[in-house]
């Protein structure tokens, strides 16, 4: 399948990759991209002949995170309709979650916002000691919503909380000590580490690995759909101020944003 935003290939093994294809927007998360990567990641799901999926990026960065001009397109909307939109990014996190197959992520670049919720739902995330991590959220006025419950569970509230409430970028060797990434290394060695990896995953059966994955993110932290109603109302809250407008807009402009004013 093939849409403007994301692009899949599955070879005679059935390792599918699925690539993020807006490399001029560094892959951010358009409403089209969420939408396409949901409806995709659930074929996939249901797909018996595919047995592993690789998610990665096309060009300088795996992802920017949600994409600011449709965040900003929605100040003047009503709050149903920025509740709408939120909903939208939580359902591709859950539907990654809930993936019944490996999931692993091929990091290059920058993942920054929602492309750190995109990793922390993956089985293996393999990235480039090139890459850099931000959960930048609070630097635009917004808050790490709806990718908080699956950051959390993957590297732990000490780990998580100065990164949510700072913003703060971090290179690969600070974010694999967090427990984001499973394996760094050299940029020109990350297909070799990644086809290794497909290759462990392929020797499980499929059944026993939708099952072990299943009890894996459900023993000690499960995330309930009350839990994603939740941070669904918190991100509308937080993208309706004014700080967020400023912090947003600043982005465009390209400067600092002023929060004293905002
Ligand atoms: C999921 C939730 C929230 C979020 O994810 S909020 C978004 C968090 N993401 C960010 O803060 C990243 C913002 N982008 C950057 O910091 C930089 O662009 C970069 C990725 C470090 C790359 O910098 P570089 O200088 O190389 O390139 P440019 O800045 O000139 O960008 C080129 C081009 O791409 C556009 N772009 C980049 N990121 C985004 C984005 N996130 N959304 C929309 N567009 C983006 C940028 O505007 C440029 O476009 P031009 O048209 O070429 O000017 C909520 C939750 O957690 O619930």
């Amino acid at each position: 399948m093939t849409s403007q935003t994301i692009h899949i290939a599955t070879d005679e093994r059935g390792v599918a990759r699925l690539t993020l294809t807006r490399p001029d927007k560094h892959n951010a998360l358009s409403a089209e991209m969420i939408d396409a990567l949901t409806s995709a990641v659930r074929d996939l799901g249901n797909d018996k002949t595919v047995r592993v999926v690789v998610l990665t990026g096309e060009g300088a960065s795996f992802c920017a995170g949600g994409d600011l001009g449709w965040m900003r397109a929605q100040f003047d909307a009503t709050r149903a309709g920025r509740m709408v939109e939120a909903r939208r990014l939580a359902m591709l996190f859950k539907a990654l979650n809930e993936l019944p197959k490996p999931l692993i992520a091929r990091v290059q670049g920058n993942a920054f916002g929602g492309g750190i919720g995109v990793l922390s739902v993956c089985d293996m995330v393999i990235a480039a000691s090139t890459a850099r991590f931000g959960l930048t959220e609070v630097r635009l006025g917004i808050i790490p919503a709806t990718i908080s419950p699956y950051v959390v569970a993957r590297i732990g509230e000490a780990n998580a909380r100065p990164l949510f409430l700072s913003g703060k970028i971090i290179d690969a060797w600070q974010a694999h000590a967090t427990g984001l990434l499973s394996r760094v290394v050299a940029e020109e060695a990350l297909d070799e580490a990644v086809e290794a990896e497909i290759r462990h995953f392929l020797s499980a059966s499929p059944q026993a690995a939708a099952r072990a994955k299943a009890l894996a993110r459900s023993v000690g932290r499960p995330i309930t759909d009350g839990m994603i109603d939740d941070v669904v109302e918190q991100l509308a809250d937080a993208w309706e101020t004014e700080e967020a407008r400023e912090g947003i807009t600043a982005f465009f402009d390209k400067r600092q944003p002023n929060w004293r004013q905002a």
